[in-house]
């Protein structure tokens, strides 16, 4: 017998959401998956009143779904957001030449202006020809450096505020594993962050930072959006292949993984005195110092939370443990 919905509970299942398991009729899904993207963007303050928005596009799944969401949203919610396509170029012939018009496609679907920007324009190198120079051993460090520069370049192009990726949560989960196995510790946390902002670049942000792949890849069938979804030719990334699998293995027996393995990365911290992996903003050594330094090495070494006797040893002192030090001075 054919389920029904769990969200509505008349209308018949037609999938079952693979974040959660539970059965869903399109409509509802659709609302579930639109409300969660909404709630990321206001939770996280995303975005003001007026911003002019970059819409990283590629074409591919991630971003086609980004790029019809947003516009959704922006309409439904009144965010005020004027909203722009912004494409990159790599040179690469056969892929990106194919996905750009894609792109294309989009823009005028959606009614959002396009930029595209190209690696020939802005270093004189297509992919292709750096390949052909480089081989295809170490390409993609080149093509991932310039494109997060190009992305930067075109925002400002836009003059745009902001810029918002495709990333999605099983995207996010895949480099905390990696940066994970590389003990590549001070990067985890900064990964699993929804937006950065370096020195000099444009405000950057991840919409898609709680969404499970699958679940764009089901909206894009639904809602029969138009998307190009062959792979980069010259990117062979053996290592996010393997993290990809395992995550995959990972989801298969337990879909609440990738939201911890993100959790995972966002709880790691950096001590705040030291830069030393911590589990909280002042890492243990830090705390066994200042106690040392304070002359209460046992204040530290108790059994009261971190914080505690972090606030504590940095308390003022109190008049009886001011003495001795009052007393060295006077004489
Ligand atoms: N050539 C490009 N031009 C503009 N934005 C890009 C380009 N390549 C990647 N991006 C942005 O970076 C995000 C992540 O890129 P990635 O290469 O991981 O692609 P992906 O996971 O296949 O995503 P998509 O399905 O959108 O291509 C994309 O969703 C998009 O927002």
């Amino acid at each position: 017998m054919a389920k029904s919905c769990a969200a509505c509970t008349t209308a018949r299942a037609v999938l079952r959401r693979p974040k959660t398991g539970e059965p869903y009729c399109r409509e509802c899904f659709f609302a579930a998956f639109e409300n969660e993207v909404h709630q990321t963007i206001v939770e996280n303050r995303l975005f003001k009143r007026g911003d002019r928005v970059a819409i990283g596009a590629s074409g591919g799944k991630d971003s086609t779904v980004l790029a019809s969401i947003m516009k959704t949203l922006n309409d439904r919610h009144d965010y005020g957001l004027d909203l722009f396509l912004l494409s990159v170029d790599e040179g690469i012939s056969g892929y990106r030449d194919d996905s750009l018009e894609t792109v294309k496609a989009n823009r005028d679907e959606y009614g959002i202006p396009l930029k595209i920007v190209s690696y020939a324009e802005l270093y004189g190198w297509s992919m292709d020809q750096i390949v052909e120079t480089v081989g295809r051993k170490n390409n993609c460090t080149f093509c991932g450096v310039f494109r997060r520069q190009a992305l930067d370049r075109g925002a400002a192009l836009l003059k745009a505020d902001h810029i918002v990726t495709g990333h999605n949560a099983d995207d996010i989960a895949e480099t905390v594993l990696m940066n994970l196995l590389r003990g590549d510790t001070p990067r985890l946390q900064r990964c699993a962050a929804i937006a950065t902002t370096a020195d000099e670049s444009v405000p950057r942000s991840k919409p898609f930072k709680y969404t499970y792949e699958k679940e764009i890849v089901m909206y894009a069938y639904f809602k029969k959006l138009l998307y190009f979804s062959t792979e980069c030719i010259y990117s062979p990334n053996a290592y996010r292949g393997y993290a990809r699998t395992f995550l995959k293995d990972l989801e298969a027996v337990r879909p609440r993984a990738i939201l911890d393995i993100i959790h995972s990365g966002e709880a790691y911290e950096a001590c705040t005195r030291c830069g030393y992996m911590a589990s909280h903003t002042v890492c243990k050594a830090c705390v066994l110092l200042e106690g040392l330094n304070k002359g209460q090495p046992k204040l530290s070494v108790g059994g009261a939370s971190q914080r505690r006797q972090l606030a504590a040893l940095e308390a003022p002192a109190s008049p009886a443990r001011a003495t001795p030090a009052a007393g060295a001075s006077a004489s």
